[in-house]
């Protein structure tokens, strides 16, 4: 029994030595892995600067995205490459038309509009006799081409007496009225662009008037045949109450490589006119064009509004051309916004547009008294390239040339 007894208590004494061994082998293990978990890194990290950028990735928040740790060899395997970007093709720019041929063209366009009036006025001046009754036709034609009725009874009046001076016989009557209408026309006016911008600044042009009058087409135009002229333009869209003005501007200047800027639909017309001569003085430009919204000579507060944009512009450079677009098939409706537009922003040039399609000619005279300065530009249809400087001979030929 003794023995026996002595066996139980050997193996019990064993069995605890063993568990006090186990015991010392196990719990430092449990103790490491017990180890408290860091901060959260949410609420006191949030007060210290991001981390550097381990691998120059950040997420939205600011903070730093850790690549996965480097396994072993198969982390220096070299990165997969991303597929090259698609880079769409430039598109092709469109080359202008030049003066040259510009010209002839569109000659050729005003004498097919003004024919009714050209062969009004020669089909009277070529009757047997210029009685009363001529000379009173010869009136309305005039009258009715909106030569204006000032203009016309000095045209009448100077006609008459170079006729009785001269006599009728023997002397050529198309020759006379040809000379007698050019100084209507006035050929001694200044009519080039000023495109010339003063100190090194670009030239800027600001292009005003009526809603629909062919303003953004006009400021199109012109863009190439500047860019015809191998001259750098920026176009600034200040036409922000039609938000498809600003798009129409962008096409015209994306097909001839011109930059256009433009603000957000009925953002400030001001600030847009400014941004735009601006980025014109940056990149050196020769000429900064813009386009104003169409507005009608009797809303104050628009003309208001034209006053601002110009006096913006010229926190940073002169305005050394303002063009108030005209259209030509509306008559003496037009001289009385060329009145206004005049006193609002210092008009210096006038462009008639649709002339194409008007046997009103005439108006060009009338504008011209009226407001005193040139018409410099003339819009003769709706392809890109029918616009042409005004030249006075040219347009008394195709007026007689019908
Ligand atoms: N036939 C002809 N059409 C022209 C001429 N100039 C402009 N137009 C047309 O006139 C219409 C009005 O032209 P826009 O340039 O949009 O006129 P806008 O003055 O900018 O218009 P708003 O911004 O609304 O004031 C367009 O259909 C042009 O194609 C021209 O010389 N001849």
């Amino acid at each position: 029994m003794d023995t026996l007894s002595e066996y139980i208590w050997l193996i019990l004494v064993l069995g605890v030595l063993a568990v006090v061994l186990l015991a010392a082998l196990v719990v430092p293990r449990l103790r490491r892995r017990a180890r408290p978990l860091p901060p959260d890194r949410s609420s006191s990290d949030d007060l210290l600067p991001p981390p550097p950028e381990a691998d120059g990735r950040t997420t939205d928040a600011g903070t730093a995205v850790l690549d996965e740790p480097p396994a072993g060899p198969a982390a220096v395997t070299e990165p997969e490459l991303a597929p090259e970007p698609e880079v769409a093709p430039a598109p092709e720019l469109e080359r202008p038309e030049g003066a040259a041929s510009r010209l002839v063209r569109l000659r050729q366009r005003l004498a097919g509009s003004q024919n009714v009036f050209g062969r009004g006025l020669l089909a009277l001046l070529s009757r047997d006799r210029l009685d009363d009754d001529a000379w009173e036709d010869l009136e309305d034609t005039l009258i009715t081409a909106d030569v204006g009725v000032a203009a016309t009874t000095e045209l009448v009046e100077r006609l008459r007496n170079r006729l009785r001076i001269e006599g009728a016989e023997g002397t050529d009557l198309r020759t006379v009225l040809r000379e007698e209408l050019l100084t209507l026309v006035d050929p001694t006016l200044d009519r080039t662009l000023a495109t010339q911008g003063a100190d090194g600044k670009p030239a800027v042009t600001l292009v005003v008037g009526v809603n629909g009058t062919g303003k953004t087409t006009t400021v199109g135009k012109l863009a190439r045949v500047l860019v015809a002229e191998e001259k750098s333009v920026v176009l600034g869209a200040a036409d922000t109450f039609r938000a498809a003005a600003a798009e129409q501007l962008g096409t015209w200047g994306e097909r001839v490589g011109v930059p256009v800027v433009r603000g957000p639909e009925g953002s400030d017309p001001a600030s847009v006119a400014f941004e735009a001569v601006r980025s014109g003085v940056e990149q050196d430009a020769d000429v900064v064009i813009v386009d104003t919204a169409g507005r009608l000579q009797n809303k104050a507060g628009l003309m208001d509004e034209l006053g601002k944009v110009k006096r913006v512009i010229e926190k940073q450079v002169p305005v050394s051309e303002v063009l108030l677009v005209l259209d030509a098939t509306t008559g003496q409706n037009g001289l009385a916004q060329a009145r206004v537009f005049s006193e609002v922003v210092n008009v210096t040039g006038v462009v008639l547009t649709k002339l194409d399609g008007s046997a009103k000619g005439g108006i060009v005279v009338a504008v011209q008294r009226e407001l005193g300065v040139p018409v410099k530009l003339v819009g003769l249809g709706e392809g890109a390239d029918d616009l042409a400087p005004f030249d006075a001979g040219a347009f008394v030929d195709a007026l007689l040339e019908a």
